[in-house]
């Protein structure tokens, strides 16, 4: 195993944590999620660091428009302001504190914690909204937790969010594109809206330049003749004390391969550690599973060592029952190993955890607006990222950190912050966005942090072509208003819209669900040929979109069986979700006033909308090529089909694609065969300064 160093110390000690666990502050796993007395509740609140500042924190959101608060990971923030302004009367009137954070999960696992805290039922005084998913009750919640995008949707039919009376803004360090447009937009509000009052909250967040984003100088001297007009100098307060102690340990050698260290460390601590559940932090979806299997396989070659694990994999698209799973008590005699990428790094409490191992690494997006890639790459995390992956342990009992990397490279080397999302991703949902609300000026938008003017032009380029905005810039009607109320990719929207032309809307929506999950199938690991022949039952000759139309009309047949699903390597979960996207964009074309249409058997029709919304993504099988490269039309950059798509080998002569993943190579995913004539139809304005010469690529 990897040997670790504790920084202070010789050596790491075996064994840090004996045998407190009859101690008064520890809650059993099983004891915290079911049963738990309201009062036992209540005290353990009342521990929580954040407690002692109830007043402070009160006082300064009533006299200040904005309050920043910066306090331990732990320390009561998520779970306890929002019930403080509530008891303080915020909630009254039929007014409602909002609480944003950048991840569903934490949506879902932090809503449901405040409503057990204050014994009412999920969805009525505490509710939460999520894309697709929308569990409050109006005129009753009182409290409700969203994700900012969220939010900023409801902007488009409440630009001053007129029902909130406070908002906060959680784990602010984040810094995810829809958190930025957030604070641009909820400042310019603050300006109409002087009684609206903003909390920004994190563990790591840098409060003076976020105090000084918010200080609005030209309002503060307008109002201050007006005494009842609350302080626009943005307050911050230090919440000062932790939850439980985390030991934190780092390797004394850097690692050839975190993965091997990650399995090999907790392999490590379940031989040598007293009870307590471990949270492993990889990056994505293949290493995870890797890792599962890796962990498990370990567990039947030596039974007395690794048996009694119990390991999960958390990665966003989990089904509902498999992050239950992460929730839900450990079992007697077992110890839980929840893998997961940085969806568990902020907010979440898995109350079992004592453990937690950090790999360093997480999956980033990185946009190149010169060739409109944008790549999922595995990068470095920052300190501030650290930090909070730290803070997953110490929340009920004292716990441990295993950093995968050196104590010098944490020192020396790690960035502090990461860098702003809206600095490296594609803005093209961003920019459709903020015009839907009536910012025209995109440029001269007062961001938190300045978006690559490139990745502007480029998104700007992309909606123009679309038709989605006119040559001033401004959206069009209805197009450019109604592809800005799906809350879909715009490339998704586009398409939707153009089905009711092509009279194929009844199709589309469903392959419009499909593409809005990350997949359909189940992981193939160890069965990949018993995989490949299941997908070969579905498989349409005209690529991956007819062939999910397939899936659905079997799953349908199926009665909606979770069978059927398992038979065919196909996520039940995920179909469950397409079938309820599918019925709310159903809803939304109605509201539009578009009918559903089938284009039965005419895959033709159906293709031609596609290209529709996709027509940038068009691709050219290089004629020399004998490993199946193909060349975007657009900046004649090398791609691939992923070998998930089922023309994986088949190789078109003409494809477009729904994205790009890159490993060593570009990979299209989710692809589909065209006539490069359809290009030309559906976007003649895109196509007609470099009229494709149809029969060699360009
Ligand atoms: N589901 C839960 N089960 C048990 N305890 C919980 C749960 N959720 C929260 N807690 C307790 O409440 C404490 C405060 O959690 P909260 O999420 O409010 O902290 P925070 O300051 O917002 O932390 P972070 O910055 O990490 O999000 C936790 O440390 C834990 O002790």
């Amino acid at each position: 195993m990897s040997k670790f160093w504790k920084p202070g110390t010789e050596r790491p000690r075996s064994s840090l944590i004996d045998d407190e666990e009859g101690g008064v502050l520890f809650v059993s796993a099983s004891a915290s999620s079911s049963g738990f007395g309201y009062s036992t509740l209540e005290r353990q609140r009342q521990r929580l660091p954040v407690f002692k500042y109830r007043t402070a924190i009160l006082y300064l959101v009533e006299n200040h428009a904005t309050t920043i608060i910066v306090g331990e990971t732990g320390s009561g923030k998520t779970t306890q302001i929002p019930q403080f302004l509530k008891e303080a009367g915020w909630a009254e009137g039929g007014r409602i504190i909002a609480c944003t954070q950048p991840r569903r999960l934490a949506v879902q696992s932090v809503s449901a914690r405040v409503a057990e805290e204050m014994g009412v039922k999920l969805g009525e005084e505490v509710g939460y909204t999520i894309r697709f998913e929308d569990v409050t009750n109006p005129g009753v919640t009182m409290i409700k937790f969203l994700t900012d995008g969220v939010l900023l949707r409801e902007m488009m039919d409440d630009p001053l969010l007129t029902k909130y009376s406070v908002i906060m803004v959680d784990e602010a360090h984040e810094r995810s594109i829809s958190t930025d447009i957030l604070l641009g937009l909820l400042k310019k509000i603050q300006r109409r809206r002087p009684e609206l009052r903003l909390i920004i909250s994190s563990a790591t967040i840098e409060a003076r330049s976020m105090s000084n984003f918010f200080h609005d100088r030209k309002r503060n001297q307008g109002d201050a003749a007006n005494d009842s007009a609350p302080n626009t100098v943005p307050a911050i307060l230090s919440v000062e004390g932790k939850g439980f102690t985390v030991e934190i340990y780092y390797l004394e050698e850097p690692c050839s391969s975190y993965l091997q260290a990650a399995v090999d460390t907790v392999l490590s601590i379940h031989d040598k550690e007293p009870v307590g559940d471990i949270l492993v932090f990889l990056t994505g979806q293949d290493d995870i599973d890797a890792a599962v299997q890796l962990i498990n396989e370990n567990a039947q070659d030596h039974r007395s060592h690794s048996s009694g694990l119990l390991v999960l994999p958390l990665y966003s698209g989990l089904s509902r029952s498999d992050q239950d799973l992460i929730f839900a008590p450990t079992p007697k005699g077992k110890r839980k190993v929840v893998i997961s990428t940085n969806i568990a790094e902020t907010s979440l409490t898995l109350d079992g955890v004592v453990y937690v191992v950090d790999s360093g690494f997480s999956k980033q997006r990185f946009y190149n607006p010169i060739t409109d890639i944008e790549n999922l790459v595995v990068a470095p995390i920052s300190k501030a990222s650290a930090r909070q992956r730290a803070g997953r342990a110490g929340r009920v009992r004292p716990g441990k950190c295993f950093r995968l990397y050196t104590e010098e490279y944490f020192m020396k080397e790690m960035s502090a912050e990461a860098i702003p999302e809206m600095q490296r991703s594609n803005l093209v949902g961003s920019v459709i966005q903020l015009k839907s609300l009536g910012i025209d000026n995109i440029l001269g938008f007062d961001w938190p942090a300045s978006p690559p003017p490139e990745s502007m032009v480029r998104a700007l380029e992309v909606l123009y072509s679309l038709g989605v905005l006119d040559e001033d810039a401004k959206l069009t009607s209805p197009t450019g208003f109604q592809v800005a109320e799906i809350p879909l990719d715009p490339m998704i929207s586009k398409m939707i819209l153009s089905a009711n032309t092509y009279e194929c809307t009844e199709e589309i929506i469903i392959i419009a669900a499909v593409l809005s999950m990350q997949s359909i199938w189940v992981s193939a690991r160890g069965v990949q040929k018993e995989f490949d022949e299941a997908k070969l039952r579905f498989a349409a000759a005209e690529g991956d979109h007819v062939t999910y139309l397939n899936v659905y009309k079997g799953f349908i047949q199926s009665g909606k069986s979770s069978q059927w699903c398992y038979k065919n390597y196909i996520n039940y979960h995920a179909m469950k979700k397409v079938v309820d996207i599918r019925e709310q964009l159903s809803k939304l074309l109605k509201r539009f006033g578009m009918s559903l249409k089938s284009c039965e058997r005419d895959t033709q029709k159906l293709r031609k909308a596609i290209v529709a919304g996709f027509f940038a993504n068009s691709c050219h099988l290089e004629a020399y090529s004998q490993n199946g490269m193909y060349k975007t039309i657009r900046h004649s950059q090398e791609v691939f089909i992923h070998p998930s798509s089922v023309l994986f080998r088949v190789n078109p002569k003409w494809v477009i694609y729904h994205s790009l993943v890159s490993t060593d190579k570009h990979y299209m995913r989710n692809v589909m065969a065209i006539d490069p004539d359809w290009l030309i139809e559906a976007a003649p304005h895109f196509y007609q300064h470099k009229r494709p010469n149809l029969s060699a690529p360009f």
